[in-house]
């Protein structure tokens, strides 16, 4: 286990400017998720954690020490990629156990490892198949195996769902939390994926630009998002924004819906479509249905109000149906989970 400081980490490739000055605090035994949208910086920032990549400006402190003149071999750290890179002409036995061959361990002891490895991952009958005769989830499952047998201070992984199917991806989910919790080790994780984040990680930084948005608990980013960028990043379907009428200009729709929300001087309004509920014409603010999609265990109704920019989310119980486009519904927003944001779109507190 190691704790891992980033601190003013700049970098650039060419003319952009990829890394504008990260600083982070990973803990020891945490498990922490880079999150952002594609090009914000999340990999590179592994890689210069690995050392596959050299900084420009700050440091990286591993356990308190700079990883800025060790070699990536000298880090303690594991990296396990998207595209698995396995060697295709060894088995998987063999994959697994190829670096502690390199760094000299006897075969009986390698095979030892291997077997506590294969276990940990339940692959121990798949150790003499090929690369080629396994699944996708198999490879994903032998590449973290081969960073398991390192045992590294911190595993970095880089997306290493991504190619797998919707289902299986869930099931990798529940396996790495179960392995995280069985090893202990400090794990950085990279995904653009929320939901990923969300279940995942003790922690979440969240990544746009070049720089860390916010830096907080899932739920924290969830209930208290630092400014609309993070409110709009972190939730499915995404929140709903409502911007404060102009003075003077508003439709009576939109006037009562933000009166409801009672925000006063906020310059806009997130709210949650769990926040958000319909209700029979007269209790609340008058919207007309354009699509509803029933999930079964949710209905979403989206919705027009007249005046509102943008389309707004319902989510509702399961059971409503007969929601059909056009139809008219009032709209009943929960005023006390509505997050206020000013003119900057910054979090009002
Ligand atoms: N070796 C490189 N040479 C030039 N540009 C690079 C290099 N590596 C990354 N970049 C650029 O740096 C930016 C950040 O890339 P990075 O891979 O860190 O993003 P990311 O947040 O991980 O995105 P994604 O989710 O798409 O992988 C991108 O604009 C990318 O094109």
């Amino acid at each position: 286990m190691a704790q891992v400081s980033l601190r003013g980490l700049r970098k650039r490739f060419g003319d952009v400017e990829v890394l504008k000055g990260i600083d982070l605090d990973v803990r020891n035994g945490e498990f922490m998720v880079f999150v952002g949208p594609s090009g914000c910086g999340k990999s590179t920032t592994l890689r210069l954690i690995a050392g596959l990549e050299e900084l420009d400006e700050g440091d990286i402190l591993i356990d308190g020490v700079s990883a800025k003149d060790q070699r990536p071999a000298e880090r303690g750290t594991a990296m396990v990629f998207q595209s698995y890179a396995l060697y295709p002409h060894m088995t998987v036995a063999d994959n697994l156990g190829f670096a502690l061959k390199m760094a000299g361990v006897g075969s009986a002891e390698r095979k030892a490892q291997v077997q506590r490895a294969a276990e940990t991952l339940r692959i121990t009958d798949l150790l003499q198949r090929y690369p080629r005769e396994l699944s996708g989830g198999q490879r994903q499952r032998v590449a973290i195996g081969r960073a398991i047998v390192r045992k590294p201070r911190v595993f970095l992984f880089d997306e290493p769902l991504s190619n797998l199917d919707a289902a299986l991806r869930v099931d990798m989910r529940i396996e790495l939390s179960r392995l995280h919790q069985e090893l202990g080790t400090t794990i950085i994780y990279v995904t653009h994926d929320q939901v990923e984040a969300m279940t995942m990680g003790h922690r979440i930084a969240l990544f746009n630009k070049g720089r860390l948005e916010q830096v907080g608990a899932p739920m924290e980013l969830y209930r208290a998002p630092a400014n609309e960028f993070v409110a709009g990043f972190i939730g499915s379907p995404r929140i709903n924004l409502i911007d404060r009428p102009l003075a003077g200009q508003a439709t009576p729709e939109h006037g009562a819906l933000w009166e409801r929300l009672g925000l006063g001087a906020a310059q806009r309004a997130g709210l949650r479509p769990e926040h958000l509920s319909v209700a029979p014409s007269g209790q609340g603010v008058p919207a007309t249905v354009e699509l509803a999609e029933y999930l079964g265990d949710t209905t979403l109704v989206h919705l027009r109000v007249p005046g509102v920019a943008h389309l707004l989310t319902a989510r509702a119980d399961g059971g409503v149906t007969g929601l059909a486009a056009g139809s008219k519904v009032d709209l009943v927003p929960e005023a006390d989970k509505a997050i206020a944001f000013d003119a900057q779109g910054c979090l009002v507190a």
